[in-house]
């Protein structure tokens, strides 16, 4: 008996939970390698889901003993690892919703988001290195052998919950909102799971799959990683963050590791395309790569082309969706490309979801290449900000094509047209729609023309204030190694040939690199400080 009182029963294995969904590998083949990672001293270990399952419970035991509730919030700072998975399928099994941190996260930004979580208990691994934080969060480190605590949580007085059930939350995300104060993306274990369960039907996996995941931990890309390899019973393979920044060590890491399955945003191929192409050609040949999955950011189609090109046996899938919903649409796309194909599809979402275009007159938008807003009406929607009703009302709205219902939408700020094929085509985000002398322009599109000019391996796009008040088109380019610095000229006379003048960019700058976010998308709002002043 715990010296709280009854120990709140666990989820019923009956109802949607993350641990029960994930773990259900542990008891039907509890041998199997459920991570596959790189071992403290070097080289490689694996931890069984016989040993996940053991973690997991030995953690979800000593955070039982410190009297948390359901509901209290558990910050977890790690890369992704096995002990981080232990550590947050034991929040999932005490109903305790987990925020997961990266660790190169700054320290006000770590702040911020305590500040606004609450939270009761922060574990960081044991190899971690933060320090200060604020009392009276209780603090502590996990490993193999469960959590050891360094300051007690505040005392929490008596139980208030019996039970964990789907509707309660499981993690909260906590997004960079635009306005500065990080949003929480507060989802529920039915949420995530249902997803989960939708994406599993398209049977992209099978239990003999390793999934090398890419994503920093704070990313729902992360967590999707983890329920996409657990719950198909396959191994999760934590690609660790000194083996991104170096193609080379990131492509030994997925050769030694015999990963077959590749989940990243697009923007982490482009280094290695530009470096590397000769290794990533030996990676195809050796056939052990069966599909490439990507997210977060429209993957521009010149660059796809050239990876399709060195991975030619591979699935290429297009997963698309806001951290509000975990994500909507898993899509295979034709590889190759067909020729000329300047927008991806976004296919239509996965069971138990739904995404419908909403014109700006509140009706439906369905006519072939008619332009709308993405709607998703799904049970993998969130639960709404984290203490933030506001901004939840301006993205959970009644559906505008059944309003008398009561039920609530997603409103996802992307825009998105239905192909002939009926799947949708994404067209940007609404927001990030720009006008150059009046004319809509769609960034994408200048970006796709000037990636196809032969030498050069991306483009980004943005329309900057100029000083005389007309806002200039900007792109900046990263020319391959090795290839002539491009001319303005012939880059606007290639743009000319293909599209409007208004769509011809001003400036031509090359680049290096694009800046990224912490989340690995290129990031637009950091490119102004690219121009030369
Ligand atoms: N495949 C895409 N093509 C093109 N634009 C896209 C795409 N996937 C997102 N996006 C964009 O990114 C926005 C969502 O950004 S986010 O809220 O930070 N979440 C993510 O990017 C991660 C995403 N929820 C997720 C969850 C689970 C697995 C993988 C990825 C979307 O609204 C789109 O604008």
């Amino acid at each position: 008996m715990s010296p709280f009182g009854p120990r709140p029963p666990r989820a019923h294995a009956s109802v949607d939970n993350l641990r029960t969904h994930l773990l259900d590998g542990a008891r039907t083949a509890p041998h199997r390698p459920a991570v596959i990672q790189a071992a403290p001293g070097g080289g490689l270990e694996t931890v069984t889901y016989g040993e996940l399952a053991a973690r997991t419970d030995r953690c979800a035991d000593a955070l039982d003993d410190l009297g948390l509730d359901v509901g209290d919030r558990v910050v977890i700072e790690s890369d992704t690892s096995a002990d981080a998975v232990a550590t947050l399928l034991a929040c999932a099994t005490l109903g305790l919703p987990f925020v997961p941190v990266s660790p190169g996260l700054p320290d006000e930004r770590l702040r911020a988001v305590i500040d606004g979580a609450g939270p009761a208990l922060y574990l960081q691994a044991e190899d971690g290195r933060r320090t200060g934080i604020p009392e009276p969060v209780g603090t502590g480190r996990f490993g193999p052998h469960g959590p050891t605590l360094e300051r007690a949580p505040a005392p929490r007085g008596p139980r208030r919950r019996r039970t964990v059930t789907p509707v309660d939350t499981a993690y909260i995300i906590f997004t960079s909102g635009t306005t500065g104060r990080p949003k929480g993306v507060t989802m529920s274990h039915r949420g995530v799971v249902s997803f989960l369960r939708g994406v599993q039907a398209s049977g992209f996996l099978t239990p003999r799959d390793r999934v090398a995941s890419t994503a920093p931990l704070q990313f729902d890309f992360a967590l999707f990683d983890i329920g996409f390899a657990l719950g198909h019973g396959a191994a999760l393979v934590p690609v660790p963050r000194d083996r991104l920044s170096w193609p080379r060590r990131f492509l030994s890491f997925l050769r030694e590791t015999g990963a077959t399955q590749i989940d990243a945003v697009p923007s982490l191929w482009r280094p290695v395309l530009r470096h590397e192409p000769g290794m990533l050609a030996e990676l195809g040949e050796s056939g052990t790569v069966r599909g490439v999955l990507f997210s977060g950011e429209a993957f521009p189609p010149a660059e796809l082309r050239h990876l399709q090109k060195l991975l030619p046996g591979a699935d290429f899938i297009n997963l698309y969706g806001p951290t509000e919903v975990m994500a909507i649409s898993v899509t295979r796309l034709p590889n190759p490309l067909p020729a000329g194909a300047e927008r991806l599809s976004i296919g239509t979402a996965v069971p138990g979801a739904e995404m419908t275009l909403i014109g700006p007159d509140g009706r439906i938008v369905d006519e072939p290449g008619r332009i709308g807003e993405i709607h998703v009406r799904s049970t993998s929607l969130f639960s709404g900000y984290w203490n933030d009703p506001q901004t939840t009302a301006a993205a959970l709205v009644p559906d505008p094509l059944d309003r008398a219902s009561g039920r609530l939408v997603l409103k996802t700020g992307d825009l998105a047209s239905h192909g002939p094929d009926g799947d949708l085509y994404f067209h940007g985000r609404a927001d990030s729609q720009v006008q150059i002398r009046g004319n809509r322009v769609e960034l994408g599109e200048v970006e796709g023309r000037i990636a196809a000019f032969p030498g050069i391996t991306g483009a980004v796009a943005a329309v900057l204030p100029h000083q005389d008040g007309e806002p200039r088109l900007h792109v900046f380019v990263t020319p391959a190694p090795g290839s002539p610095a491009p001319d303005p000229k012939e880059i606007a006379a290639f743009v000319r040939a293909a599209l409007p003048a208004y769509m011809v960019p001003h400036h031509l700058h090359p680049v290096d690199a694009f800046p990224l976010t912490p989340n690995g998308k290129v990031d637009r709002a950091a490119l102004s400080a690219l121009v030369p002043s």
